[in-house]
């Protein structure tokens, strides 16, 4: 007969209990490690049973296609099963704006861009979209194999509090609200629990269409001060709990499965080792049942900035867990971690009773998950990946996504010659920003889309010639005759710390191209970035609308839908917009609150 947990049919609760019980303490300890998919070997699975697996940003197999990624997960859950219990491996990623690590995928915009629509009507916004795009991002992710994505971000910018943060890009917004609505991303990544689901358990509604979620990072990782990644977010616990913590009530009570902690601290304390947040309120008063897992070295870097080495590696471990964290996104040191904790429960550092609350979570969210059931990949689905459906979707968010200045739009598409300018015209690696295929983004053709030249020239009429210059010569503005032109400027693609920066100025002398383009041409300024970037006062009186088109990703038809009037421009700003780096933080209440444009600013502001 089947043992209980192996029992489809047996409540869930009774199928971990019976588990847990055949466990000894290392195989405990194993389930409570992840490890990154490049040491993660028939050892690391079938001997020593690590519970699981994920790719780092830009870490990925072959050629990054969709049958390159069922094959590698598969051949991993295989070693798993084959482990002493059998318990299969939960493999998760950063599907953060699609399924940005494969080939191929849709690629939607950044969340900054998704946050516009805050205002789309009176006080309203468009979570709908979110969901769908959660539900087509879950069925992609699935399509490849994998169980479990490591969003929504539900970071509280705090007007990105400062855009020098280089995440500003990853959260929606600073009105925690409006953040708190943007968690249907969540429900669409895991489905929409029921009415009587209990609240804070861990659901999942479809294990072949839906995926895990994971809200992060908690907490407070958008308020830190100057916006340094990673940083100290210093203020009341009132103020966390109302701002930062607030989305999290959302998540909790859409049952997302688990809760990523933040590399940041509060008050100067490492959310990583903090007890009264993970577990007080995280797990206590928030009645959150899923598991909480560690950002990347998230031990480690509880020593920093020393290297977390022998006994200083204890101590992290030892803190950390007895903190409340669950499981540990190693990602490379798998045997130390596991002889290191083995140890310290021996030792009695580490109640058992820690671990097995740990292991329990654990096993609850794996049940639900629906994994034991379906171990495998399902080939059918393979085909959904980057699908016209998704696409137009996509399309969709990007037309959504964008605020304008003034109406010098729509465009005419029935004029004899056109300029199109500037470094993210044509370059889709650029418009999607970081987190796609490489963890930091790159520039180029990396992966299918349309670029905003490519929809630009898909939507004018046959008879407009479109002259197209990566940098406009002087001798091609002086050739005359172009009845506009449209600059398209912005950021180089970047994640997290590498994207801190204290100077916002366009890059590639963006405001030089503008200036000199607009001092002759009636001129569109698109811009792509993942935060508000300088304007200065003379390029916005020389030129004649200005768009903020985020971070797109791959669908550039969005762009071109609102840009010749095919569809109304509705967003309106999710954050505020600097006049001058000087001024930051700049946040929407502030005293001397004097931004270029306010939060909110767009369409609504220039309805005469
Ligand atoms: O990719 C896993 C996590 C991600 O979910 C977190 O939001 C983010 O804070 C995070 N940062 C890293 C570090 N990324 C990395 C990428 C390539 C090589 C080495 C490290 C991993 N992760």
């Amino acid at each position: 007969a089947l043992p209980p947990y192996k029992d489809a049919s047996a409540p869930v609760e009774a199928r971990v209990r019976d588990l847990l019980a055949r466990m000894t303490l290392r195989e405990k300890a194993a389930q409570m490690a992840q490890i990154e998919r490049t040491v993660a070997s028939a050892r690391a699975l079938a001997e020593l049973g690590a519970g699981s697996v994920l790719n780092g940003g830009g870490s990925a197999p072959g050629d990054r296609s969709p049958a390159c990624w069922t094959g590698m997960i598969d051949g991993m859950q295989r070693l798993a099963l084959s482990s002493r219990l059998g318990v299969p491996i939960l493999y998760g990623t950063d599907a953060v704006h699609g399924h940005n690590n494969v080939y191929g995928a849709t690629v939607f915009p950044h969340n900054v861009g998704l946050g516009t629509w805050r205002r789309r009507s009176i006080g309203s916004m468009d979570p709908e979209l979110l969901r769908k795009i959660g539900e087509a991002t879950a069925l992609e992710v699935r399509a490849t194999g994998i169980h479990w994505t490591f969003a929504p971000c539900v970071a509280v910018t705090e007007v990105c509090r400062d855009p020098r943060w280089g995440r500003c890009y990853e959260s929606y917004s600073e009105d925690p609200e409006m953040v708190r609505s943007l968690t249907t991303s969540a429900t669409g990544l895991q489905g929409q629990p029921p009415a009587d689901h209990p609240h804070g358990y861990p659901f999942l509604a479809s294990v072949r269409e839906k995926v895990l979620a994971c809200a992060k990072h908690f907490v407070g990782d958008g308020g830190t001060d100057s916006g340094i990644n990673e940083g100290n977010t210093i203020c009341s616990y009132n103020d966390l709990e109302n701002i930062h913590m607030a989305p999290y009530l959302d998540c909790i009570a859409q049952g997302v499965a688990t809760v990523m902690a933040s590399h940041s601290q509060w008050n100067g304390e490492r959310l990583h080792s903090c007890r009264y947040l993970l577990t007080d309120v995280l797990k206590g008063k928030l009645g959150f049942k899923g598991f909480v897992i560690s950002d990347w070295e998230g031990i480690d870097k509880l020593c920093a900035p020393r290297v977390a080495q022998g006994s200083d590696y204890w101590y992290c471990i030892k803190q950390s867990f007895n903190a409340g964290m669950d499981m540990i996104m190693i990602p490379y040191r798998f045997e130390e971690f596991l002889e290191d904790l083995v140890f310290l429960v021996e030792a009695g550092e580490i109640p058992m009773s820690r671990i097995d609350d740990a292991v329990e979570r654990i096993l609850r969210v794996k049940f639900i998950s629906g994994v034991f059931e379906h171990p495998f990949s399902d080939p059918s689905l393979l085909d959904i990946v980057g699908c016209k459906e998704h696409q137009l979707l996509a399309h969709e968010a990007v037309r959504k996504s964008m605020n304008q200045k003034e109406p010098f739009l729509p465009l005419a598409t029935n004029v004899k010659r056109i300029l199109v300018t500037g470094t993210h015209a044509d370059d889709i690696g650029l418009q999607c920003g970081g987190w796609t295929i490489g963890w930091n983004g790159e520039s180029g053709k990396i992966t299918p889309g349309t670029s905003i030249l490519e929809a630009i020239k898909e939507s004018v009429g046959v008879q407009t010639e479109v002259v197209y210059e990566a940098c406009a010569t002087e001798a091609t503005i002086a050739t005359g005759q172009f009845s506009y032109a449209v600059v398209v400027v912005g950021e180089v693609p970047y994640a997290e710390t590498v994207g801190d920066r204290t100077d916002l100025s366009i890059p590639f002398n963006g405001s030089d191209l503008i200036t000199h383009v607009a001092s002759t041409i009636p001129t569109l300024v698109i811009v792509v970035s993942g935060r508000s970037l300088d304007i200065e006062t003379q390029v916005l009186e020389t030129i004649d609308a200005l768009v903020a088109a985020w971070l797109p990703g791959t669908e550039g038809m969005g762009i071109a839908d609102c840009l010749f009037g095919h569809h109304d421009f509705v967003g309106t700003l999710p954050v505020t917009w600097h006049r001058s780096v000087d001024q930051l933080p700049l946040n929407a209440g502030d005293a001397n609150y004097d931004p270029l444009f306010p939060v909110g600013y767009g369409l609504k502001m220039f309805e005469k």
